[in-house]
C-alpha cells in the first residue's frame, strides 16, 4: 500500500431481486458515495442523469428513489471488487484486488447481461467474476466525471444497449381501493405518503416540462391530496423556469388532507419567485389567469372524487378549462381528469377534457374503458414506486377485456352524461383533438 492510498472494504449492499435482468458493475464506490451509502454518489457522476434518461424519468434526488428506478427496471447494481487499496476515486492505482461474490446476485436473478460502467471494472470482471458467473461483460463509457469529454448525450446512447435485455414495463389497472390499499401498504414499508406524493408531483411537473418545455403554466389545486400533487408540481415547474400561478380554494396553512398540507406548505416556506399563489380568486381573475397560460395542470379532484356533479368552485375552473382548450391551451390532469371517476368511467358533470393524463403509481379500472381517451387524452403512468412485489400473484397481467358495466350497444347508460357535439365513438369531431392515436379503437373487441 502506498503512502496516499487506503484500503477500502465495500460495505454498500448491491440492489437486486428476482426479477433483475441485467447487471451493472462498477470497480468499487468512490470516497463521496462510501459518504453517501450509494452508488455513484458524486453529484458530478452522470451515472443516474443517464439512467433516468434511456426511461424518460425525472433524474432521482435520493438512495431510495435511485434504488426504486432500479428495481422497476429489473437492474442490479454492484461493484466488481469488496476491497482493495486504492488512492480516493483512482481506479488506476487499485492493488491488492478481491472480488465480490457475484454468484450471490446471479443465483437469485435471471441475469442475462452484465455491463461494467468504464475499463477498470471490466478489466478486473474478466481476471476475477467472467469465470464465476459465466457471462461475459460488455464494457460501457464511464459516467465518471475523469471522462467530461464524453457528453451525456453520446453516453446516454451507449447504454441504450442496456434496453435490450429489459422488458417493457407493465400496466395493471387497478380499483381506487387497491390502489389506496397499495399506497398504504408502500408506506408502511418505508416509503411514506408524503414521498409518494412528492414523487407524484415531480412525475407530473416532469412529464409537462417535457412536452412543454418553456410557457406559462396554470396549476388548478383542489382540496384533496389531487391538489397535493399540483403544489409539488407548481415549485418544481417553476424552478424548472416557467412562469406558474397556483390556484387554490384554501391557503396552504387551511387545507386539511395529509400529505397534502405539508406539501403546500414546504412550497410556501420557499416559494420560487416565478411561481404566484392565488387563494380562492374570483372567477373572473380565475378565467384570466386560466386564458393566459400555454397549459392548465388538472388538480383539482382526483381518486377520491365520485358522484354526478361537481361542486363550486371547482365546477366553474372546470368548465373555463374546458373552453381554453378548445382555444388551443394544453391540459395536462394529474391522475385523473377532474369530475371523471378513475372507478367507473363515469364522467360528472362538468369534467375535464385532459390532452394528457399522468395517472399515479398504476393504472385504474375507469381509465381502462373504451371511452376513456375523450376525456383522459394519452394517459402515462407515473411509476412512482416499485409495485412489483406487491402486485405479483395476486393481481391479472392484463385489464379485464370487457368491463361488466360498461354500456351494452344501443342501450346507453343515461347517467353517463357526455357532450352533445360527441359522436358514438365518444369523439367530438370538432374538437381540436387530433384523430389519432386512439389505441384502443384499434382492436377488434368480437375477437
Ligand atoms: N394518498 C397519497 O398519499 C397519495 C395520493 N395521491 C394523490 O391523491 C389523490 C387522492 O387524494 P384524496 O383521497 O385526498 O382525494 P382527491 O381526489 O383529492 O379528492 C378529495 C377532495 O375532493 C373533494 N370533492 C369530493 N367530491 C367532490 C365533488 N362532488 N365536488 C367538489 N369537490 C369534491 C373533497 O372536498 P370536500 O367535499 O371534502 O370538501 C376533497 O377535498 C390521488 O388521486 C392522487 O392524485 C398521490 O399523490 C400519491 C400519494
Ligand atoms: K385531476
Amino acid at each position: 500500500m502506498t503512502a496516499s492510498s487506503e484500503h477500502i472494504v465495500h460495505e454498500i449492499e448491491p440492489v437486486f431481486d428476482r426479477h433483475s435482468r441485467v447487471l451493472i458493475l462498477g470497480t468499487m464506490p468512490s470516497p463521496k458515495s462510501r459518504e453517501e451509502g450509494f452508488f455513484y454518489g458524486h453529484p458530478r457522476n452522470r451515472f443516474w442523469t443517464v439512467l433516468a434518461s434511456l426511461f424518460h424519468e425525472p433524474v432521482p434526488a435520493t438512495n431510495q428513489r435511485k434504488r426504486d428506478l432500479l428495481l422497476r427496471h429489473g437492474i442490479a447494481l454492484w461493484d466488481v471488487l469488496a476491497s482493495c487499496d486504492i488512492e480516493g476515486a483512482s481506479d488506476a492505482s487499485i492493488k491488492n484486488a478481491k472480488p465480490n461474490d457475484l454468484t450471490r446476485i446471479t443465483s437469485a436473478a435471471p441475469i442475462e447481461a452484465v455491463f461494467c460502467t468504464g475499463a477498470k471494472s471490466a478489466e478486473l470482471y474478466r481476471r476475477y467474476c467472467e469465470s464465476q458467473t459465466g457471462i461475459p461483460a460488455v464494457q460501457l463509457p464511464s459516467t465518471s466525471p475523469a471522462n467530461a469529454a464524453m457528453d451525456t448525450e453520446t453516453l446516454t446512447a451507449a447504454y441504450q444497449v442496456i434496453l435490450d435485455h429489459l422488458e417493457a414495463p407493465r400496466h395493471v389497472a387497478l380499483h381506487v381501493p387497491e390502489v389506496v390499499a397499495l399506497e398504504q401498504a408502500i408506506a408502511a414499508d418505508g416509503t411514506s405518503l408524503a414521498e409518494l406524493m412528492d414523487r407524484a408531483g415531480g412525475f407530473l411537473a416532469f412529464y409537462t416540462h417535457t412536452l412543454h418545455p418553456e410557457g406559462r403554466i396554470a396549476v388548478l389545486c383542489g382540496t384533496g391530496n389531487n391538489g397535493g400533487d399540483g403544489w409539488v408540481a407548481a415549485g418544481w415547474l417553476a424552478e424548472a423556469g416557467h412562469d406558474v400561478v397556483l390556484i387554490t380554494p384554501r391557503s396552504a396553512d387551511e387545507l386539511r388532507a395529509e400529505p397534502a398540507k405539508s406539501a403546500a406548505q414546504k412550497l410556501m416556506q420557499a416559494l420560487p419567485e416565478s411561481c404566484r399563489i392565488l387563494i380562492a380568486p374570483e372567477a373572473d381573475a380565475v378565467a384570466a389567469e386560466l386564458k393566459a397560460a400555454d397549459v392548465i395542470i388538472d388538480a383539482i379532484l382526483g381518486t377520491g372524487f365520485s358522484g354526478d356533479s361537481v361542486k363550486e368552485p371547482f365546477a366553474r375552473w372546470i368548465e373555463e378549462a374546458c373552453a381554453c382548450r378548445e382555444s388551443g391551451t394544453a391540459v395536462i390532469a394529474a391522475d385523473c381528469p377532474s369530475g371523471y371517476s378513475a372507478e367507473t368511467g363515469k364522467a360528472a358533470s362538468p369534467c375535464i377534457k385532459a390532452d394528457e393524463t399522468v395517472t399515479m403509481i398504476t393504472s385504474k379500472v375507469g381509465l381502462e374503458r373504451p371511452w376513456a381517451f375523450t376525456y383522459c387524452g394519452n394517459v402515462t403512468v407515473a411509476p412512482i414506486a416499485y409495485t412489483r412485489p406487491y402486485l405479483d400473484e395476486t393481481q391479472p397481467d392484463e385489464p379485464e377485456e370487457q368491463p361488466a358495466d360498461a354500456p351494452a350497444p344501443g342501450k346507453p347508460d343515461e347517467q353517463f352524461r357526455r357532450p352533445e357535439n360527441e359522436d358514438d365513438d365518444g369523439y367530438d369531431p370538432y374538437s381540436d383533438r387530433p384523430a389519432t392515436p386512439e389505441p384502443l379503437f384499434q382492436q377488434d373487441p368480437w375477437n
